[in-house]
């Protein structure tokens, strides 16, 4: 039993209260590996901003939670190495069992995800507040979810959007107890968010999505004023790491991702931690598949992630100066 306090790490209460009061996000990206994790950290302490580092149910089965967990603690002295100290929480993405849940808990995760959100209503209440009543024994902080986002979310696959109902927040929030809410307005997880039939064109021919559900974020905001709300699938998908892994032999068809000028108009709202994987995963492919298409003799790992782990860092300062806000807030 360890205490993520002992590890340097804080909880997402503080910073999700300076985040609403600001109008900013703070970014919660994805973890799997060294160089990602690296990437997160120098990004973050370059422009000085405060970060949730995530770890999905994926990166458990592929790279050890107890590991993460050693790692996570590792960004906390990394931090200051670069010369910054950054408030770094470490989250358990999408959490799907009570057990789960404790076992980040009881290792030093600063922060769960408890997604209730495909069981009935009362079940998902029930598990929440099951959840949330051993996290706060432990000054841990909680995210629940009301709401299902369209595509795969771990292993469940759902055909159509299911909005957040913003007559329920109110009920969940209070029976619950949990700090922050997942909602779905219309994102989903991955690379492929939107048919182009779902899409308009611009002048450019550029592919516009369809808007995702500003108005059910209103409502919800107005049910609960200052309440901090979570948006999962908020990669942009930037396409010129579409185009160039297409490029150099990929085969990526009609990816299409949420406009970043969206991402920053929930984040002056009450949307107060934007999720965000898939963009890294673009970026990293982009730059690797590059390398061995210009070097097809290159043989060492350092060769490929390295310039892989270089734009992973890039994207992610962009994300926090230009998307989301929270550069110069930590
Ligand atoms: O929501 C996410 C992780 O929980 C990531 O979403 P993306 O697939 O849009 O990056
Ligand atoms: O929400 C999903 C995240 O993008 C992580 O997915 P993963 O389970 O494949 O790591
Ligand atoms: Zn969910
Ligand atoms: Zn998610």
């Amino acid at each position: 039993m360890v205490s993520y306090k002992e590890l340097g790490l804080v909880n997402s209460k503080e910073l999700f209260k300076k985040a609403i009061e600001g109008g900013y996000a703070i970014p919660a990206f994805n973890f799997n590996n060294l160089e990602q994790l690296q990437a997160i950290v120098s990004a973050c302490v370059e422009t000085k901003s405060p970060v949730i580092m995530q770890v999905s149910s994926g990166a458990r089965k592929y790279a050890n939670q107890t590991l993460l967990r050693y790692m996570a603690q590792g960004a906390v002295e990394y931090a200051k190495e670069l010369g910054y100290e950054i408030p770094i929480v470490l989250h358990l993405d999408h959490g799907d069992s009570f057990e789960l849940c404790k076992s980040c808990i009881d290792s030093g995760f600063s922060s769960v995800m408890i997604d209730g959100s495909h069981l009935p209503y009362e079940e998902n209440v029930a598990l929440t507040k099951k959840v949330v009543e051993y996290a706060h024994a432990h000054d841990v902080t909680v995210e629940g979810e009301l709401g299902v986002l369209a595509g795969v979310e771990d292993d469940v696959q759902a055909e159509h959007h299911t909005y957040t109902e913003p007559d329920e927040v109110v009920d969940f929030v209070t029976r619950t107890g949990v700090d922050s809410l997942a909602i779905s307005i219309g994102t989903s997880h991955g690379a492929y968010k939107f048919t182009p039939e779902q899409c308009t064109r611009d002048e450019n021919g550029v592919l516009v999505p369809p808007t995702i559900r500003f108005d059910i974020l209103e409502e919800i905001e107005k049910r609960i004023p200052g309440f901090p709300i979570v948006l999962h699938g908020s990669s942009s998908v930037p396409q010129q790491y579409v185009e160039t892994i297409n490029k150099y032999g990929g085969k990526l068809k009609d990816s299409i991702g949420i406009p970043e000028e969206w991402l920053r108009r929930a984040a002056s709202s009450a949307v107060c931690k934007i999720n965000i994987d898939s963009d890294g995963r673009l970026a990293m492919t982009a730059a690797v598949r590059e390398v061995f298409a210009k070097d097809p003799a290159e043989f060492d790992p350092r060769k490929y992630l390295g310039p892989a782990r270089e734009e992973l860092k890039k994207l992610y300062m962009h994300k926090t100066i230009n998307v989301l806000g929270s550069a110069g807030k930590a």
